[in-house]
Order: structure tokens, then sequence, then C-alpha cells
């Protein structure tokens, strides 16, 4: 029998929507002597969704994989929860970046385990002892929380599915599932629908924008279609070259603007 203790299911906490949770300042980074970010300031707020634009190698990943530590900026703040993360080290630094999910293009799901399994290993990084080692050992609470949030998501008719006969889009639905497991407040989707038919990519858009209204998370999506932001999106962050072009509420990304974020040749332009 299992000591842990897991508080009751919660996939929001008690936090204003709109108050800023992660904030973003002066991130610069480059790769072999170019530039890639060039002083990029932003704020994600909990309760709305920001939509990351911009053309093939504009710095959209980059930006969002600096926030994870998945690159190492040369310059910048990074401040989640009011926490410079650079000043944090070891656990501290892990638990701060718990609150941080990230989804991708490419669906990080074990293929053999099931759904419900895969949603549960979300919260491997708060739990220690034999679940990290085996699903056999994954506590009743953790698996009530995990059907909870593929609830949450639509799934959870599928939770003993394998993740690997799963479609894209039902995949997609349950490393969002696994993101609410990992009691993230933070959702960063790098990508989120690339990889999926017209149809999946609206739902998986509007399930992401649903979460971040009703369940009080800040979403960041990198984006290729203006389309899809326009629709689910409350604000935008256009990059050119690494530089913000545009920050501000979705109604700016007009046609003027999506022309000037798509525009070959910028720097001639
Ligand atoms: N690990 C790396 N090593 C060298 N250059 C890199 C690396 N990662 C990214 N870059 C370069 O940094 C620039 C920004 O890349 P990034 O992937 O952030 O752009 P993006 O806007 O997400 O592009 P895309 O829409 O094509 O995914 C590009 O010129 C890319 O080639």
């Amino acid at each position: 029998m299992t000591t842990l203790h897991l508080p009751l299911p919660r996939l929001a906490e008690a936090t204003a929507p709109g108050e800023p949770i992660l904030e973003v300042e002066n991130l610069t980074k480059s790769f072999g002597g170019r530039t890639v970010l060039d002083g990029v300031d932003f704020t994600l707020a909990r309760g709305s969704v920001v939509a990351f634009l911009g053309a093939n190698g504009s710095g959209k990943s980059t930006t969002l994989k600096c926030v994870m530590g998945l690159e190492t900026p040369e310059a910048g703040s990074i401040r989640l929860a009011g926490i410079e993360l650079s000043a944090l080290r070891g656990t501290e630094l892990a638990r701060a970046r718990s609150s941080v999910a990230m989804v991708f293009q490419k669906i990080h799901l074990v293929p053999r385990r099931t759904a419900l399994e895969n949603v549960c290993a979300g919260a491997l990084g708060r739990l220690g002892g034999p679940a990290s080692i085996s699903p056999m050992f994954f506590p009743r609470e953790l698996k009530e929380e995990a059907m909870a949030a593929l609830a949450r998501v639509g799934m959870a008719d599928r939770a003993h599915e394998k993740a690997g006969r799963l479609s894209g889009g039902q995949a997609q639905r349950v490393a969002v599932a696994r993101a609410l497991c990992q009691r993230a407040s933070v959702l960063l989707a790098d990508e989120p629908v690339s990889a999926l038919d017209p149809r999946a990519a609206e739902e998986v858009m509007a399930l992401l924008a649903e979460l971040a209204h009703e369940e009080n998370l800040a979403v960041a999506a990198v984006l290729h279609q203006p389309d899809l932001a326009l629709r689910h999106a409350d604000t935008v962050i256009g990059l050119i070259d690494g530089r913000i072009e545009y920050s501000g509420h979705i109604s700016g990304l007009d046609a003027s603007m999506q022309a000037r974020l798509y525009t070959p040749n910028r720097a001639a332009a």
C-alpha cells in the first residue's frame, strides 16, 4: 500500500484570470554567432490563449524552448509567478518548471501504454517511490485524477486504449490531459495541430481555448494558420527574424499584418 498522499483533483488554481504568470523580457539567443531571438518581450496571462505566428525560422519554437529550459538564452529574464528562473537550481528549478507543460506537433506518448497510464505520467515529477518505476504502482488517487483529466478532454471512453492505437487528434487530447495531470498553470504548445486534419485541428484548438478560459490556464500556441489564431486565440505575438513585430489583441491580426509577417525577403521589403 502506498503512503503517498495526493490532494483532491484540481485543474486550476484560485488565481484571477488575466493575472500574468509568465513574464519574459529581452530574450536573446543565437546559434553559431547568428542571432535568432533579439530582445523578445512578452507576458502570458492566466485564462487566455496567445498565438505565436511568424514565417519559418522566425524564432517561435526557440522562444518556447528557452522558456522550457530546452535552450539556454544568452540574455533575458524569464519569471514564472514572479520568480526569476535563472536564479533557481536543482529541485527548486524542477519544481518551478513542473508548472509549465509542453505539447508538441510530434506527440510524445508511450505507444504501448494506455491513454490512462500516459496521463498519469504527467504526475511523475511530483511522485517519488515505486510509482515512478511502474504504472503498476500508480496510486488510486492518481488514476482518478488522470481519469478526470481524460474526461475533461473528452477521452474518458478511450482511457484503456493503447496510445499507439489512437488517432492524431485523440493522441493530442491525451497529451493535453497529461499536462492537466501535471497540474501545469502554463501550457506551451509548439505546433500542436500541424499534424492534424482540419477538423481535428479545429477541435484541439477549441479545447485549448476552453481549458484556458475555464481552467484558468495560460496557453501559448505556435501556429502556422492565422485563421486558427483568429478563431481561438485572445492575443497574438508576431515574430519577424527573431524580433516581435506585433504583440497585442487578436483583432490586430488583420490582412496587412498577416502579409507583413509572411512576406518573403522581409529585410529587403
Ligand atoms: N539547435 C539549433 N542549431 C542551430 N540553429 C538553430 C537551432 N534551432 C533553431 N535554429 C535556427 O534558429 C532560427 C529560429 O528557429 P525556430 O525553430 O525557432 O523558428 P520557427 O519560427 O519555430 O520556425 P518553423 O516555423 O520553421 O518551425 C532558424 O533559423 C533555425 O534554423
